[in-house]
Parts: C-alpha cells; structure tokens; sequence
C-alpha cells in the first residue's frame, strides 16, 4: 500500500472510531457523567451549587478508593508534597487520613490558611491521635474558647518562666548525659527520655515519683500506637495503646489529680515555687464563661495531647542535631567553641543564664533552625473547613481535611537553594516571610518554641562541651537516611572529653576522665 493510501486510511479509521466514542458519549448520559468524574479527579471539578457555583477545586489526585494517597505520603515522606507541588501548583487535592482533602504547599496560601483566614479552619488531629489521645484537646474547639484556654496555659511556657526553670532543665540534661560516659548510646532512645522528662515538669509538675515513671511508660505505648496504622485487632500496638494504654494513662492521671488536691490546691509544681504553674494545675482550675470547670475526661483529653505535643517531635529533633553534628566535624568543631566561649566566662559551677540562651548561642540556633527546616518533624499542620471558603478562582469546600505542608516550601529550592543539603548559615539572613514556619503560625502556633530551644541548647552545651563521641557501626536501624524522620535511632559511643583547664577557659582532651568539673 503506498504511504498517502495507508495515511488517509488509518486517519480515517482512527476518526470513524473517536466519532464512534464520541456519539456514544454524549448519547449516554451516565458515561458522559462518569468521564466527568474522572476528569474531576485527576484535573480538578467544579462546584455545584450554592454561592460558589462554578467555582472549581484545585487540581489533584484522589489516589485508590478508600486508601487514597496515604500510603504513597508514607513511603516517599517530604517528596509527596515537593513532587505534587511541581504538578499542580502551591494548591492541590488529594486524598489522605480517610479524607478528601485539600493541600497548601506555598508561603501564600499557608499564610491564608494558618492566619489570614485562619476562623474558617478548625484545627483537628490525625483520626489516630484524636482517637487514642482525646477529642477535647483545647486546640480544636471553637477560636474563642481555644483562645481563653491558650492565654491561660501558656503561662508555664513563656519566657518569664522558662528563665526560671533553666537550673530544672539542666540538672535533666546533666543527670542523662551523666550515663553516657564509655556507652554506646541510642541518641533517640536517649532524646526521648530527656524530653519526656521535661515536658512532665511543664505539663504534670508534682506528683509522685513513682506515678510519674508509670505514667511516662504508659504514655510511651499511647504514643507508639499513634504512629502505627489504625487497626483495631488484638495484638497490633493501635489496639494496645486504645484497649490498655490510654485507661492505664487516665487512672494515673486520676491519682496525680487526688494528690495534687490534697497538696496545695492542685497548683503543686516545681515552678510554682517561683510563682508559676504547671499545665495540670491550670487545668484543673480552669473554668469556662459559666463558670464550670473542666471534665475529668477533658483533662485527660488536654494532658495527653499536650505531653505528645511537646514529646514527640522535641525527641525526634533532638536526635536529629546529634546526628548532623556527628556527621559535620567542622560544624561541631564550631558550635563547641561558642559554648567553650560561654562556659570560659562563668564560674566553676555556675548555671547557664537566660542571657547566654538569648544572646550567646546564636550559631547553635541557626543549626536548630537548619535541623527544623531538614528534618520536618512536624510536617505539617492540620485543618477542618468550616465553610466553603473561596481561595484564588478555587475553592475549599466545607467539611474537606486542609493540610499546610510546612515541608513542602521548606524543601523547595525556590526558597532553600539545594534544600537538601545541611547548611546552617543560610539563617544568618531572615528567611522570606512564611516559607520557614516548622512551629506553625497564626492562632495555632507552637506554644512550646521557646522551650523547645532552651531544652536542645542545654543539653547540646553539656554535650559538646564534656563528651566526645562517634557514630557507632551500622547497625540495624543506625543508618537514617538525609530527609528522613530517624526511626530506629542513631547509636554513638561516647567518651569523657576532660576538664576545663582555667577558669578562663580551654579544654584538654582527657579520655576516661570521671570529673564532673567543667
Ligand atoms: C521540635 C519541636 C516542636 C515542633 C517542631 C513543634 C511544632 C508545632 C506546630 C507546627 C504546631 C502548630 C500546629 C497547627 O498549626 O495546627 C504546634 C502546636 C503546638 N505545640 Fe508544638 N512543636 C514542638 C515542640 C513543642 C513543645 C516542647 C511543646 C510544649 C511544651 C509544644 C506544644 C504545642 C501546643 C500545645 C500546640 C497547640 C497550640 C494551639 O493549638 O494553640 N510543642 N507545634
């Protein structure tokens, strides 16, 4: 057959077929809505009635039936967001957590979400979270009554308290690092034991000894089932924690409170001797408009998500720093000498000062900061629409999930050039306005910031300054990959670094000395 004949024979069968298809669609209305559909799912779809009529969704996949994207975000973590944002824009829907839902993924529409609009979103948690920890947390109830509660609890949390508790933190982080001397250690296992232990004296203060350890186990296992999938059959750790450990949590929770009446009218804590209160304290006499106090079940609800609050992402970005610290010698060779300069000033056993958190570890607190931009361990924040709220020609609808993917513009080389590499002095200049947002913004934010710095700076003082220490084998679950959240942890052994030569400073490498001295 000659090339024109089998051209305009093969045009003309591929036009008779899509013509085919074609009447076959608009003659059958049901496929015509199904092919709609379809196109709604992958491309966007528009609204149907009601004020925002014709107004279109954001572009996006809805995944599988029923399992949507979860799995897809739990295999490729920050990539999910960097790699959708390239495909559909800073505004993209998908399907997650047993939700449709809509994903922020730029400095703009963050900004809509967390604060410019922040009254049309409610703050939820992930189902498991609010399943196993409590739905009363005071973030997620109505704004006016989440902002009475905050202003209240925050007390604890704010800088006129926290300078108050740095000898508390420190003899903390003193006490674990006390044990490391000649040990291979878990630094996550190790971070967590360390930040559990000063977020029980911010949230629990008072209370037996006893009841604190048992407590803090309990709350362990509470907190692995709220990282585990959600299915409810004897054996699984979401079963354990629903079924054991969240009635273990509460009974505690129930002695604390009696002995906490019995002590001094529930304000017992160690910062209360300094004029203060713990967030139990304050909230078993919290009372709302009418008047009434909290329920048991409230309190419970409130304790328990505010001790994973501070816990779990603390511990992870603890860990985090001994890691880039261990794998950047320069680095830490630098940040040793800002907290040898510091110690060079003070007297033999002299506390470290608000002023040297403030003032004196600047180079620390650009790590921190680089940490909290690579690592994202709170990668994103959370919402419920309250509304159908208009964004752009698009729009929200009422009752889908909204997500702020903090990770998506941190890792974007828009606004961090090679985002994946570690490179602490990019922070000697501001980053641009809501492209840095690792504790959130707006009415929600991070109520733990300023304690989440002074914890990582005391400890990492104490650490840089007396220990020495390396990445130990490789062992199962020791390596972690760049950008990824450490799961199994990280083990270095550690040695003794030796004792501060003069009161002006300067240190000697003394491998095994036992000294406290520094
Ligand atoms: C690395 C450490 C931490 C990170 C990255 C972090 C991050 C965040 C983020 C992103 C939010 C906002 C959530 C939202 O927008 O829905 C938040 C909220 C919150 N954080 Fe943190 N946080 C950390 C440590 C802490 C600590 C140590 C505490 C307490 C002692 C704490 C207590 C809270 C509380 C209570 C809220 C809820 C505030 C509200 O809804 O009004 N966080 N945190």
């Amino acid at each position: 057959m000659a090339m024109r004949e089998w051209v305009d024979e093969t045009w003309t069968t591929t036009a008779a077929a899509a013509a085919c298809a074609m009447v076959l669609i608009m003659s059958a209305p049901f496929l015509k809505k199904l092919v709609v559909k379809i196109q709604d799912y992958a491309c966007g779809g528009t609204i149907e009635s009601g004020p925002y009529r014709g107004m279109r969704l954001p572009r996006g996949s809805m995944g599988l039936p029923m399992l949507g994207e979860s799995l897809t975000l739990k295999t490729q973590r920050h990539k999910f967001w960097t790699s959708r944002q390239q495909m559909y824009g800073d505004v993209f829907k998908t399907h997650l957590f047993g939700y449709p839902s809509i994903v922020v993924a730029g400095p703009e529409s963050a900004r809509f979400v967390m604060v410019d609009q922040a009254s049309s979103f409610r703050q939820r948690g992930l189902p498991t979270i609010e399943k196993l920890l409590g739905r009363s947390f005071f973030g997620y109830q109505h704004e006016k009554v989440h902002a009475n509660f905050r202003k209240i609890l925050h007390g604890p949390l704010l800088p006129e308290s926290l300078e108050r508790s740095i000898p508390i933190v420190e003899a903390i982080a003193i006490d674990i690092l006390k044990h490391w001397d000649g040990k291979t250690v878990n630094t996550l296992e190790e971070a967590k034991k360390y930040v559990f232990k000063v977020a029980m004296e911010f949230v629990i203060g008072a209370a037996p000894q006893h009841e604190k350890e048992e407590l803090t186990r309990a709350c362990e296992h509470l907190i692995r089932g709220v990282s585990s999938l959600p299915i409810n059959v004897p054996g699984t750790n979401y079963y354990k924690a629903l079924k054991e450990s969240r009635k273990k949590a509460c009974a505690l929770l129930d002695k604390i409170m009696s002995f906490r009446s019995l002590q001094d009218g529930n304000m017992g804590s160690v910062l209360n001797n300094n004029g203060g209160g713990d967030i139990l304290g304050l909230m078993m006499t919290l009372e709302d408009e009418n008047g009434c106090k909290l329920k048991v079940e409230e309190i419970y609800d409130n304790v328990l998500t505010f001790l994973y609050a501070a816990y779990d992402p603390s511990a992870a970005a603890l860990c985090w720093m001994i890691k880039i610290l261990t794998e950047h010698s320069d680095l830490l060779a630098e940040v040793r000498a800002e907290h040898e300069m510091i110690s060079g000033k003070k007297s033999y056993d002299e506390n470290i000062k608000w002023y040297d958190i403030k003032e004196q570890m600047q180079l620390t607190i650009r790590v921190i900061k680089e940490t909290l931009r690579i690592a994202n361990v709170v990668e994103f924040s959370y919402r419920e629409a309250l509304e159908e709220v208009p964004y752009k020609g698009m729009v929200f609808p009422k009752g889908w999930r909204v997500i702020v993917a903090h990770a998506a513009y941190q890792m974007n080389s828009k606004y961090f050039p090679r985002p994946e590499e570690f490179d602490s002095s990019r922070f000697r200049v501001q980053p641009k306005l809501f492209t840095f947002t690792p504790f959130g913004s707006g009415p929600h934010a991070c109520m733990g910031r300023e304690l989440l710095h002074l914890q990582l700076l005391v400890f990492i003082h104490h650490l840089v300054l007396k220990y020495s220490w390396e990445q130990h084998g490789n062992e199962e679950g020791s390596e972690f990959t760049p950008v990824h959240v450490p799961k199994g942890g990280f083990p270095i052994h550690v040695k003794r670094r030796g004792k501060r030569q003069s009161f002006e400073g300067g240190w000697k490498e003394e491998s095994g000395h036992q000294s406290e001295a520094y």
